[in-house]
C-alpha cells in the first residue's frame, strides 16, 4: 500500500509518493528518487531509480562503466531533468536546493604546471569570482580568511595549503578540493570518483576523513566509486546502479551474489579474498554508447 506524502519547502509543494509507513523517514530524507529515469543523447540511462538517502550518511554510488553513476549525482544538483517519476533533494525539487550543495565534479589531476596554490583552491569554494585574489580586508575578509583555514585543517591540508596545487600529490590536490565543496557549510556533498587515482592508502585515508565528516558536520555525502573496497569500513550505505533500476542498503546486504544478480538479471558472483577485499565477477558492461560527451546531443 502507499499513501501520497506532501513534502513542504520553502516556496514549493512536491508530491512524492512513498510506502506506508516509511513516510516519514521520505519526508525528512536528504535525497529521494521514486520510480526515476533519465535520458542522456535521447537514450535512457536508468530507469526505475528509488533510492531514499538520510541526513549525516555516507553512502557510495556503484556499478559499471557508462551505467550513469555521474549521471545520477547531476540529476540531484537538477543539471539533467528526470524523465520520469520524482526526486527530491533537501526537501525541494532537483536544482533548487543547490547553495546546500558541494559538488566535486569528476576530474583528472591538477598539471604540475598549474601555479595556483592549495589555499586559493579552498577560497574559491567561498567565493567563486575572486580565483587566486586577496581576499577584501576588513570583517568579512578576515571571516573567510578564518573559514579557509578550519578548512583546510579539517581536511589536515596545513602542511602543504601555501604550495602550488599542481606539485602536490593526487591524495593532497583532492584534501583541498573536498575542502573547497565544504566551504559553504553544505548539507549534501556529491563527490564523483574524488578517490580515482589514489593508492590504497591515500583512498582510505579519503574515505575516513569524509565519514568524519559525515559525523561530526552531519553531513550527507554520495560519492561515486569504482572500487569499494578501500572505503568499505568507512561507508554506511552503497547504493548498486543498473539500467533498470537500483538497490541500496549496506555493503552486507547488496554486495552478495544473490542481490547483484537479481539486479542485473544475470549470474553474479561476489568473492571475498583472504585479506577480506570483495571482488565482484561477471558485473555487465553498460550498453555502449559512442557519443560525443561534451556536447550533450548523443550524435555521434
Ligand atoms: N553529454 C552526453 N551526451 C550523450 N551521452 C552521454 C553524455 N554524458 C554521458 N553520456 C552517456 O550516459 C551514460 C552514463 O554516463 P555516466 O558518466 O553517468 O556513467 P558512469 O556510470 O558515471 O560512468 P563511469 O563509471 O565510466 O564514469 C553513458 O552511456 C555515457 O556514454
Amino acid at each position: 500500500m502507499t499513501v501520497r506524502t506532501r513534502v513542504l519547502a520553502i516556496g514549493d509543494a512536491f508530491d512524492v509518493v512513498v510506502p506506508a509507513g516509511a513516510d516519514r523517514a521520505a519526508a525528512t530524507a536528504v535525497v529521494v528518487f521514486r520510480d526515476a529515469a533519465v535520458l542522456v543523447g535521447g537514450r535512457v540511462v536508468w530507469s526505475g531509480v528509488d533510492i531514499e538517502t538520510a541526513a549525516g550518511e555516507f553512502v557510495a554510488i556503484l556499478g559499471p562503466n557508462g551505467v550513469g553513476k555521474s549521471t545520477l549525482l547531476k540529476a540531484a544538483l537538477g543539471l539533467l531533468p528526470l524523465s520520469a517519476g520524482r526526486a527530491v533533494v533537501l526537501g525541494r525539487p532537483p536544482g533548487q536546493a543547490r547553495a546546500e550543495i558541494g559538488y566535486l565534479p569528476q576530474r583528472r589531476s591538477f598539471d604540475p604546471s598549474v601555479r595556483i596554490r592549495g589555499l586559493d583552491v579552498v577560497r574559491l569554494g567561498l567565493d567563486g569570482h575572486r580565483w587566486g585574489l586577496p581576499l577584501p580586508g576588513g570583517r568579512r575578509g578576515r571571516a573567510a580568511e578564518r573559514r579557509v583555514a578550519e578548512l583546510i585543517e579539517m581536511v589536515g591540508a596545513t602542511g602543504y595549503a601555501h604550495q602550488p596545487i599542481g606539485r602536490l600529490s593526487g591524495g593532497e590536490q583532492q584534501r583541498l578540493l573536498i575542502a573547497q565543496a565544504l566551504a559553504r557549510r553544505p548539507r549534501l556533498l556529491l563527490l564523483d570518483e574524488p578517490l580515482d587515482s589514489l593508492d590504497l592508502h591515500n583512498a582510505g585515508a579519503v574515505a575516513a576523513l569524509i565519514r568524519d565528516i559525515c559525523r561530526t558536520a552531519g553531513v550527507t555525502v554520495l560519492m561515486v566509486a569504482h572500487d569499494v573496497n578501500p572505503i568499505l569500513s568507512s561507508l554506511d550505505r552503497v547504493i548498486y546502479l543498473a539500467s533498470g533500476g537500483a538497490v541500496a542498503g549496506t555493503p552486507a546486504e547488496v554486495i552478495t551474489s544473490g542481490t547483484l544478480s537479481r539486479l542485473y538479471q544475470t549470474p553474479i558472483e561476489v568473492l571475498t579474498t583472504s585479506d577480506g577485499r570483495l571482488v565482484v565477477v561477471g558485473q555487465p558492461e553498460a550498453p555502449a554508447v559512442h557519443v560525443d560527451r561534451h556536447d550533450g546531443t548523443g550524435r555521434p
